[in-house]
């Protein structure tokens, strides 16, 4: 869910019931890793204004570079663990950090892409790419040119002068996507990006995907429900538990890069992999 408009209630203010006591001291996180979120909680009011523990003292070192996925069922907090690494949304207790500074807001270091990512109506494929681009200064022709790349990378060229209304929710999602490759990010958030579409695009647009970030190699978080889809495109899955949300299981899936995103799910290292996870969801 869009947890631009959530109020977190700072832990202090929040009934203690269920709630663990806090259980590190925050600390500086070291060079390489791009994103630490450390011993966070995400208290929302819930029925009646009860507190509603969301999160539960969650801690994740993300290294520069790396390609994390976060599984986990509906409503275990995935996307509220995203919202307070991107900022938008405060955690109750514990700190967040990207590149080595606490988040205290929306970072322009950081592309955020969600499940169905609204594009400008009155804009066309080329200008909604280059938006990001006209709000850092990038001058015109630079402009055009990334755009220009981009709209190629992901099949739209043909489309570059066509407005959103005229194109299928797939290339819209395309054209998300290239807007967020466009401000080259050195983190990228990503909620469900390709949840919108058919099996068939998805899968395109994930290889789309998967070349475009093999070139740069740039810290990625996936949130998906698609067990495969983050086997596929991930180095590590963590697992989230509901009620609260927190972390059960965290590996590295060790499969080998570069990767066919279609062709990997046919390896008996994937399905080692992709059964794991999936027993464990299942037993929850
Ligand atoms: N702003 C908010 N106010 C109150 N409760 C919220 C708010 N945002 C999220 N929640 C609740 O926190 C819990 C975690 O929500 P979140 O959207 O992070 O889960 P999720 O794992 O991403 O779910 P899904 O996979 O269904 O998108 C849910 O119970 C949700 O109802």
């Amino acid at each position: 869910m869009d947890g631009n408009s959530a109020k977190a209630i700072p832990y202090e203010s929040a009934d203690s019931s269920g709630v663990k006591s806090p259980s590190a001291v925050s600390r500086k996180p070291s060079g390489d890793i791009a994103i630490s979120v450390q011993n966070v909680f995400q208290i929302f009011k819930g029925h009646e204004g009860k507190p509603f523990t969301a999160v539960e003292d969650v801690s994740i070192d993300v290294p520069a570079g790396q390609f994390l996925a976060i599984v986990g069922p509906s409503g275990c907090g995935k996307t509220t663990v995203l919202n307070m690494m991107a900022g938008l949304v405060a955690p109750s207790k514990g700190q967040v950090y990207l590149n080595n500074e606490e988040v205290k807001g929306p970072s322009r270091s950081m592309g955020y892409m969600f499940a169905r990512d609204a594009l400008l109506p009155w804009r066309t494929a080329r200008d909604n790419v280059e938006f990001g681009l006209e709000l850092r200064g990038v001058p015109a022709d630079a402009r055009r040119a990334r755009s220009q790349k981009l709209l190629k990378l992901v099949g739209l060229s043909k489309f570059e002068n066509a407005y959103p209304s005229q194109l299928s929710q797939g290339m819209r999602q395309r054209v998300a996507l290239a807007r967020t490759m466009a401000i080259e990010p050195d983190i990228f958030l990503l909620d469900e990006p390709f949840a919108a579409l058919d099996a068939q695009t998805k899968l395109q647009l994930e290889s789309e995907f998967e070349l475009l970030w093999q070139d740069t190699h740039k810290t990625a978080v996936l949130v998906t429900h698609d067990l495969d889809e983050a086997v596929a495109l991930a180095d590590r899955i963590l697992v989230f538990g509901a009620n609260p949300g927190r972390i059960i299981l965290d590996r590295m899936t060790n499969l080998p890069r570069p990767r066919n995103v279609e062709s990997i799910r046919y390896m008996p290292e994937f399905q080692v992999v992709a059964r794991e996870i999936w027993e464990l969801l299942r037993s929850k």
